[in-house]
């Protein structure tokens, strides 16, 4: 928790609470469903919890916006960007039933009222959202085709609404058709080893290429 504290000092109560709730929420849906590796668990706080809000570093959700999270698993990054921002809208996606049913114990157990958890493939998905996020679910020309429809042409922010996906690594082969992608380090803002090699990628709406 001091870990989250330190990057987000501005935590109300509320978040504080159901951030030191996350980790006995998933301790206990861990040993009846796998969603996070055993390893992970033990540092859910920076593997899962603070990598997933690195995004909100990047881009802050207005009240009313909404997030679709493509490929969610047990709730990565949306959880812990719902918590961050209570009045944004969220769609959590994932095509495994039961990785859809921890998301959704945890959303009830942490009070949640800003989640949609759904089961089915994004490409079966309709809506249209300011961004949509996402960590380890595909390269980004199958992502970029799964999404393209699904993003609102109006603007909310002032950035331009669009794809923001954790990724990891050299990115230059798999990025390399996007002329308009933006690569941010979050090495620059997180100081902790883990996050070395991380980076938040973000692909405008329109690009080219
Ligand atoms: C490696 S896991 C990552 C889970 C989570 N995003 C995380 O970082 O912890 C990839 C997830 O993407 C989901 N997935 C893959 N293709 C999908 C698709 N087309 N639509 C919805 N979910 C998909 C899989 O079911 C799996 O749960």
């Amino acid at each position: 928790m001091k870990l989250l504290v330190k990057y987000f000092p501005d935590l109300d109560d509320n978040q504080i609470k159901q951030f030191e709730k996350i980790s006995e929420v998933y301790k206990d849906w861990n040993q009846k469903i796998n969603v996070v590796s055993r390893k992970d668990i033990d540092e859910i706080y920076i593997r899962h919890v603070l990598h997933s809000m690195g995004i909100a570093k990047i881009q802050a959700f207005l009240p009313g916006s909404k997030v679709l999270d493509v490929g969610t698993g047990g709730g990565f990054p949306g959880i812990p960007l719902a918590i961050l921002f209570p009045e944004t809208e969220f769609t959590l996606v994932d095509s495994i039933g039961k990785k859809i049913k921890v998301v959704e114990e945890v959303v009830e157990e942490l009070g949640l009222q800003n989640v949609k958890a759904i089961n089915d493939r994004v490409e079966n998905i309709s809506g249209e959202f300011d961004f949509i996020v996402s960590r380890a679910v595909a390269v980004m020309p199958s992502f970029v085709h799964w999404v393209k429809g699904k993003i609102a042409k109006r603007s909310l922010h002032e950035r331009k609404n669009g794809i923001l996906y954790l990724k990891g690594g050299d990115l230059s082969d798999e990025l390399e058709l996007y002329r308009t992608v933006e690569v941010f380090e979050l090495s620059d803002i997180f100081e902790e080893e883990f996050f070395d090699t991380k980076k938040v990628v973000y692909l405008p709406m329109k690009y080219k290429g």
